[in-house]
């Protein structure tokens, strides 16, 4: 199976062209194998880019774990720039069908002529407690306490097509992330899971971010995660609508103008091409 490796900060995942490739294994357990960073190829997760009856093209996503995602904001952003610089469809604003819809891309190329940045239209935040979904109260849940083990912690919750939960804390430690994370993922108030954002508000448009993402753990960065939070820290009164977010791989920036549509702006890089041959 010929795949490519490509990361948008450091969230990096195996990306298969479907309109050339056929899967040698169903994607849940090719996504397990070639995510192991010692008897596979290395990475968050498994991107699948196929054609789409709506749009240029159809990324599906699949976590380190074999689990599925609706969305990927650095995935999504990989997925434009694979479709434009490999001439599948070269045009400056592409139209992705996702999980969570089609969503538009704008894409900035540099000299070489390949694309180096996208910013992406990440559609309307979900703020019905139902729908994110968890059984938390509110909606938008903002501030609602959580129960993780002996700690209460205060969390915001909000969906990106995907679950997030939002903790506000005044130092980034391990203890939060490696800590609190896996049991936030799991705990009884998200019925299909969630990922966990531990964020260090620096100034109203500015914030430090680590993520636990669901069926990955840890990774360098999340795109849906910096939109989750940007929008949490909105509605908690934290930040302004625009904000850098800082994350382990890198920055993205983040817009929720008007309260409608969320805007991400990041890079996106191709590392390598190779041959993957399934274990016999
Ligand atoms: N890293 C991603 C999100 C990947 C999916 C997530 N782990 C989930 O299960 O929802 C991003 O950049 O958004």
């Amino acid at each position: 199976m010929r795949f490519t490796k490509m990361h948008g900060i450091g969230n990096d995942y195996v990306y298969v062209n479907l309109f050339a490739e056929k899967l040698p294994l169903a994607a849940p357990d090719l996504a397990r194998i070639v995510s192991n960073r010692y008897k596979g190829i290395g990475g968050d997760g498994l991107i699948l880019i196929g054609p789409s009856e709506r749009g240029d093209a159809r990324m599906q996503m699949f976590n380190a774990d074999g689990s599925e995602s609706e969305m990927c904001g650095n995935g999504v952003r990989c997925v434009a720039k694979y479709v434009y610089d490999h001439g599948i469809a070269k045009k400056p604003e592409l139209r992705i069908e996702t999980g969570r819809g089609v969503l538009t891309l704008q894409m900035f190329a540099g000299s070489s002529g390949k694309a180096e940045r996208v910013r992406v239209n990440m559609g309307t935040p979900i703020l019905k407690s139902a729908d994110i979904p968890t059984a938390l109260p509110g909606d938008p849940p903002v501030n609602q306490p959580l129960v993780v083990g002996d700690k209460t912690i205060s969390v915001t919750c909000v969906s990106m097509g995907n679950p997030h939960c939002v903790t506000f804390v005044d130092e980034l430690t391990d203890a939060w992330v490696l800590g609190l994370g896996p049991q936030v993922e799991v705990h009884a108030a998200f019925p299909r899971r969630v990922n966990a954002e531990f964020a260090q508000v620096l100034s109203r448009t500015e914030i430090q971010l680590r993520v636990w993402e669901r069926g990955s753990g840890e990774t360098q960065a999340c795109g849906t995660g910096a939109c989750a939070t940007l929008v949490a820290g909105v509605l908690s009164g934290r930040t302004d609508h625009q904000a850098l977010i800082h994350l382990p791989g890198g920055d993205l920036e983040i817009e929720w103008p008007d309260e409608k549509e969320v805007f991400m702006t990041g890079p996106a890089t191709e590392v390598f091409t190779g041959e993957w041959f399934p274990e016999v």
